[in-house]
């Protein structure tokens, strides 16, 4: 191998340092070191608000060969905190390329490395715990001791609570496709633009709301279903969002929650959330829907989960079982860890994967119909479920 011509280094908490070359922007970066499985769909994986606070590590060995485009961003800008690759494409090569990565990445200011033993390091994340990680490059980089102490300078993601900084600034409406068939309010705790499409696409009116809408706003818009987004930090932190799901469910409002959304749901029903030894990330994770007994190949991008009893139904602690019976009705067949949850007795579901799959397979977007199944199933007259 030639020497590198812009060397980088990537230091993690725990003292382990790798060499490689500069990629994107050059400086430091700083954030929580999380693997990601995916074979494609990097551009889907950098855009992804919930990467916020994150430097993502690519175990799929070839990163920006396909090049970017003008369709497949998830938000408006790169969330992920930096980048961390084997190999980078000289050049890309496809007839949907309509710029470079590599030119993307410093244009945003992501700061990268390049030419890193992904794998090894994955494995190292894997059997060590998630951790906070430094990536330096560029004549100020620092010395050894002083890459070290940034790192251990820098937040760690337990307790932080990040969904206001990766939301919409103002609510905003996405039309329904077709003829309208409900109302939904959809809170943008780091949405991805799939969510809010493939709503609209099956005749839902999306009104996208910022992290921290109060009840009183929302009710306002008369909803005919909530909608909880994915979205970056501890679901321990977001207090404020678990307050305002508990009064959606004492208003019996059909409610559906992805990602971030699941745990607030489990938060809201009284269950607690713990951090994960290593996240699920990538777009082969395989959950079972207990219901149907069918397994989908799911995408997935979280590093916390529901501490729920997988044996159920059973009564949600929340308030002396204020909320009835729940069950988990999804579990990944990795690891046996909380991948969906559903609310027996108030019209409330929810998964912990990504059935908007942007990156990622389709299987899962059957959800999206049970979430107007329930809105369906709603008596408005009677405010409860049928
Ligand atoms: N994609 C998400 O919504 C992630 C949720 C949460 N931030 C986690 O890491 O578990």
């Amino acid at each position: 191998m030639t020497e590198p011509r812009r060397p980088a280094t990537l230091t993690l908490e725990d003292g382990l340092e790798l060499t490689g070359t500069a990629y994107g922007a050059r400086g430091t970066a700083l954030g929580e070191a999380v693997f990601v499985t995916a074979m494609t769909g990097y551009q889907e994986t950098l855009t992804d608000p919930s990467y916020h606070r994150q430097i993502i590590v690519q175990t799929a060995p070839h990163i920006g060969n396909t090049g970017v485009n003008d369709v497949d961003d998830e938000s408006t800008r790169i969330w992920a905190a930096g980048y961390v690759v084997r190999d980078a494409a000289r050049r890309p090569s496809s007839w949907r390329s309509t710029g470079d990565l590599r030119e993307r990445l410093e244009r945003e200011g992501v700061v990268g490395i390049a030419d890193v033993d992904t794998r090894a390091l994955t494995r190292h994340l894997r059997d060590k715990g998630a951790m906070r990680m430094g990536i330096f490059s560029g004549p100020e980089a620092p010395d050894r001791a002083g890459r070290l102490q940034a790192v251990l300078d820098s937040p760690v993601m337990a307790g932080s609570d990040l969904a206001a900084e990766a939301s919409t600034a103002e609510a905003y409406v996405v039309p329904a496709v077709g003829t309208k068939r409900f109302t939904v309010a959809a809170f943008d705790l780091g949405i991805k633009s799939m969510t809010p499409t493939q709503l609209a696409e099956r005749g839902l009116e999306v009104h996208v709301l910022p992290a921290n809408t109060s009840f009183e706003t929302l009710e306002k818009i008369a909803p005919d279903g909530v909608f909880f987004s994915n979205g970056p930090g501890d679901p321990a932190a977001a207090d404020r969002q678990v307050d305002v799901l508990r009064s959606v469910l004492d208003h019996r409002i059909p409610f559906f929650g992805i990602c971030f959304g699941n745990q607030l749901l489990g938060r809201a029903l009284g269950y607690g959330t713990y951090k994960l030894q290593f996240g699920h990330r990538g777009i082969n994770q395989p959950v079972l829907d207990r219901e149907t007994g069918k397994v989908e190949v799911t995408s997935q991008n979280h590093g916390f989960a529901v501490d729920a009893p997988l044996d159920g139904p059973s009564t949600a602690p929340y308030d002396d079982g204020r909320y009835g019976a729940v069950e988990v009705s999804h579990i990944c067949l990795n690891d046996n860890v909380v991948e969906g949850l559903r609310a027996l007795d108030v019209p409330a579901f929810s998964v912990q994967y990504h059935p908007e799959s942007a990156a990622g397979p389709h299987d899962s977007r059957y959800l999206f119909d049970r979430f107007i199944d329930l809105m369906d199933r709603i008596d408005p007259t009677s405010q409860g479920a049928k």
